[in-house]
């Protein structure tokens, strides 16, 4: 048993396992790391050289685990601040330290009840039950050891505040700058095959949980947008990042199609807002710093990029609110599920089937089946 305080408000957990994809941290572990990410998938050879170069222009070294380690700091710190010192350890699917590692290092230190807080906000299978196989991988053989995550925390104030908070500073800036007739706000978000957001979220739902849930926080901030400036701004979800085979069909409307369809309706400045993200990684380095501000540039368009949530204090205070509700919830208490703009919530233990590994069932923990 740890020697925490036991009466501290993230009982019964012991530790915190905080669990990202990976990224290559020197030009030797790129391909080792595409290969990984891609085992069994059926991207092809020509996109994976494509991705592989898109790492040259940072000397194959990804920003994400820099990002990730500066997140495990500050959620620290705010943990030592509400007074419950837990050990916090970081857990890739992709790339050095795995998960089975940073589960070593947190149960060598005697903890059983680990919370975990994934880096994605989103349901669908990559962004929520890819990680729970990973759970389930790790965690076999290691007996007595329980792990929870918290709820995909997308509609909690933490991160759509924030986020609002961030949209609303660059669409004043653009308004100012053009005038409101010619500016456009459009969200982006990772894609993923059709296939893969039809079946997102429960079963007995309606499916497109992953793109629906992220339109209608998109909508929730465009509204706050909008009734601050008193604007009426045209606003969308698109997407980056598309992989696969090109026969697959992924979610759509690219990105930089976009940025060319508002350009030719008359818009003069996109404020491109990348909510499909909690930091600043490649994705969001590569498929909009670099490429899509090309494409801006080169049919005139102004574009502001907005920040990511990263390690923002905001952020990471309501990544702890979640982990204390979490908490809560173990011990057998209601705690109020908070949203922002009474946006829906969603739970923390999946229901069953849901998100479902289109390829092959695996187990999966953190879920009801
Ligand atoms: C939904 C989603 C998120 C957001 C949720 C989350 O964060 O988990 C995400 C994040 C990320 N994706 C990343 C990198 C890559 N994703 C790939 C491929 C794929 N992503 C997919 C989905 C997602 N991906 C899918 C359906 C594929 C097809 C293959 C497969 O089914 O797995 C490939 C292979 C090459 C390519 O085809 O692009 C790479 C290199 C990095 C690291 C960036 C860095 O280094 O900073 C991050 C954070
Ligand atoms: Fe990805």
């Amino acid at each position: 048993m740890s020697d925490q305080a036991p009466e501290h408000p993230l009982r019964p957990y012991e530790a915190v396992l905080v669990q990202s994809f990976g990224g290559p941290e020197g030009p030797d572990e790129v391909l080792p790391f595409l290969r990984r990410v891609t085992a069994g998938r059926g991207v092809p050879d020509e996109r994976l050289a494509e991705v592989g170069a898109h790492y040259d222009h940072v000397a194959g070294v990804s920003p994400l685990p820099a990002l990730n380690r500066r997140l495990v700091a500050e959620l620290v710190a705010e943990l030592a601040a509400r007074e419950c010192p837990l050990p916090v350890a970081l857990g890739n699917r992709n790339s050095t330290p795995f998960v089975p590692e940073a589960l070593d290092e947190l149960t060598a230190d005697g903890a059983r009840r680990i919370l975990v807080v994934p880096t994605s906000a989103w349901r669908s299978y990559s962004s929520c039950r890819q990680y729970r196989e990973g759970l389930a991988d790790a965690a076999e053989g290691r007996e007595g050891l329980v792990l929870d995550k918290v709820r995909p925390f997308g509609e909690h104030p933490g991160f759509a505040a924030t986020l609002a908070r961030d949209t609303l500073a660059a669409a004043r800036a653009a308004v100012a700058a053009v005038g409101a007739d010619h500016v456009a706000l459009l969200y982006v978000t990772h894609s993923i095959p059709d296939a893969m957001d039809e079946t997102s979220g429960p079963g007995d739902g309606d499916g497109r949980a992953y793109s629906g849930d992220q339109a209608e926080v998109a909508a929730a901030i465009t509204a706050e947008v909008d009734t601050v400036l008193g604007t009426d701004l045209p606003a969308g979800l698109s997407f980056c990042s598309r992989s696969g085979s090109p026969r697959a069909p992924w979610l759509e409307p690219d990105v930089n199609d976009r940025l060319r369809e508002l350009a030719a309706d008359g818009v003069e400045h996109v404020v491109v807002v990348p909510i499909g993200f909690i930091s600043d990684h490649m994705e969001v380095y590569y498929d909009l710093d670099v490429e899509a501000a090309a494409t801006a540039d080169e049919i005139g368009l102004a574009m502001t990029r907005v920040p990511t949530p990263g390690a923002d204090h905001a952020f990471v205070a309501g990544l702890v609110d979640v982990m204390l509700e979490r908490a809560a919830q173990a011990r057998g208490e209601q705690p109020v599920r908070a949203t922002w703009r009474d946006l829906d919530s969603h739970p923390a233990v999946c229901p069953t089937g849901c998100c479902p590994n289109l390829r092959e069932a695996r187990p999966a923990l953190c879920g009801s089946d």
